[in-house]
């Protein structure tokens, strides 16, 4: 990892999360699982429920088969379905070194740390890269969804 760790146990496996709906997989959703796996050395990635996808359309996909096509991406360790309820859940219990946000996701870090230090959890929280292809591509799910529509619906 790329980080100091405070709290992290000499030789131990620096935790990753990462975090996202993943409805359509498409390249940018790779390039982001590689960009947080670099950030240390084991990735776990929790899918979103989809009744906690209100700030876009609900995913197409069904949860547990979003989370099984994440599983088997190559930079992913662990994948599970997220909370129901409470987004830090799992983070106290995976205690991660890094929680790694997409390069456009909604959610503001800074809150993320202060709820962070609220509950007493120790990790730091970066942002991942964009993927910039040099072919034009169509890089997220919703563009996906829309051309579909366009051309077949
Ligand atoms: C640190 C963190 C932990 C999260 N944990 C959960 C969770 O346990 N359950 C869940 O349904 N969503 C969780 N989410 C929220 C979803 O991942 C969120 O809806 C996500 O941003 C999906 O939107 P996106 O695909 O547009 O990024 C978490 C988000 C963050 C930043
Ligand atoms: N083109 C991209 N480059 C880098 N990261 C990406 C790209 N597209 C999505 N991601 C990241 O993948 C994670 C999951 O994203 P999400 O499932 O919302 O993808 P999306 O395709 O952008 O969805 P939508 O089109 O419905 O908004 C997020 O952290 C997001 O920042």
């Amino acid at each position: 990892m790329t980080g100091d760790r405070s709290g992290a146990t000499p030789g131990s496996d620096a935790v990753v999360v990462a975090q996202g709906t993943f409805d359509i997989l498409h390249p940018g959703h790779l390039h982001y699982l590689r960009d947080a796996k670099a950030m240390g050395d084991r990735l776990v990635v929790i899918v979103a429920r989809s009744t906690n996808v209100t700030h876009k359309e609900s995913p197409v996909v069904p949860g547990p088969q979003r989370r099984e096509m994440v599983a088997g991406l190559d930079p992913v360790d662990e994948a599970r379905l997220g909370h129901p309820e409470d987004i830090f859940a799992p983070i106290e219990e995976l205690d991660p070194a890094v929680i790694a946000l997409g390069y456009d996701q909604h959610h503001d870090a800074e809150a993320i740390r202060a709820a962070l230090a609220d509950r007493g959890i120790d990790c730091e929280v970066r942002r991942a890269t964009a993927h910039q292809p040099d072919y034009e591509g169509l890089l997220s799910s919703g563009q996906i969804v829309d051309r579909i529509l366009d051309e077949r619906g």
